[in-house]
């Protein structure tokens, strides 16, 4: 049976779930259940620590497990990226009193509060800066007012919590981040991990791509259908009148909106958009 680890707790927790959910497998009921067997597809969902995941994966006790990139950077396993999920998003930066430092070559020498550690030291070493790195479990925003760091790296989302500190990001990104699944590093995929990945796509396609059907006349279906491509091609179907037909195509959800209004420059009418539940492409 695969074993993976889930999220049970923070931002991540939820849409880990409803992912799962998605494509498929059964979850968890309630919060605070530890697994969960889904016998028929016969996996075995851990809920633990995001945190903890990638120790879980990269030891081989279990098999696959859904964490933050961040998270499996700093833990330092030996395990992979298998692929990303497309939640959980986050950016990871330094940020410091405003004019306090400019880059990270000042760092030299100044104490780093986080609670990425390694994700820090990586950074660090490659840039070649030693600077001394306080680790906390969290609201680290606070350490500089507190007199315990000159400089935070930490998760920034919308920025407020850093304002609030009267913090400014400065130097580039450490890292972008967002949900991935992870496996041993070096490990082959099994039939049920491939299952897993291609059911996981399915829900990423669904999520990311709506079906577009509309009618046009012959003389302007080259012009049409070169803004809807589709995934192999446009299906294209006569329909009941003559000099007409029926297109149907899968489009990006971020293009929707700009293509209807193409569609119907070129003559097309009737143009309906419907939500895909699932797929495999
Ligand atoms: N606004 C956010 N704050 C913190 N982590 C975030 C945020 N948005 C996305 N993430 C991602 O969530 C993961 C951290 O999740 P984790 O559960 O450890 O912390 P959390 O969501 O802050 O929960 P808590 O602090 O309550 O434990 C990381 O991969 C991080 O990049
Ligand atoms: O840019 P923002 O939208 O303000 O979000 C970023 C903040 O959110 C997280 O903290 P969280 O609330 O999880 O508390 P923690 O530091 O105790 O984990 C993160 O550690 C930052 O502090
Ligand atoms: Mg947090």
């Amino acid at each position: 049976m695969l074993r993976i680890a889930v999220p049970n707790k923070g931002s991540l927790s939820g849409p880990a779930t409803e992912m799962l959910r998605e494509a498929g497998y059964r979850q968890r009921r309630i919060d605070k259940d530890l697994t969960c067997t889904d016998e028929q597809n016969q996996v075995q969902f851990f809920y633990l620590r995001p945190r903890d995941i990638a120790t879980y994966v990269g030891s081989g006790d279990l098999d696959l497990g859904v964490t933050g990139r961040d998270l499996l950077i700093d833990s330092g396993a030996p395990a992979e990226e298998l692929m990303a999920l497309g939640f959980g998003g986050s950016i990871f930066r330094y940020a410091a009193r405003p004019g306090a430092v400019a880059d990270v070559a000042e760092l030299a020498g100044r104490r780093i509060a986080t609670s990425y550690p390694g994700v820090v030291h990586r950074q660090l070493a490659e840039r070649g800066v030693s600077a001394h790195v306080i680790r906390l479990d969290g609201a680290v925003e606070n350490a500089v007012a507190l007199g315990v760091a000159d400089v935070v790296a930490d998760v920034v989302s919308t920025g407020a919590t850093l304002r609030q500190a009267g913090l400014e990001p400065f130097g580039e990104p450490l890292l972008e981040s967002e949900a991935v699944l992870i496996r041993r590093s070096g490990m082959d995929g099994d039939g049920a991990v491939t299952q897993l990945t291609r059911r996981l796509q399915g829900v990423l396609v669904a999520q990311r791509y709506v079906m577009l059907a509309y009618d046009v006349r012959v003389e302007h279906l080259d012009r049409a259908s070169a803004l809807t491509p589709g995934i192999e091609a446009p299906t294209v179907s006569p329909l009941h009148r003559e000099g007409w037909v029926a297109v149907q195509a899968m489009i990006a959800r971020a293009d929707l909106h700009r293509i209807m209004d193409e569609l119907y420059e070129v003559g097309a009418r009737a143009i309906l958009a419907t939500e895909l539940s699932a797929c495999r492409l």
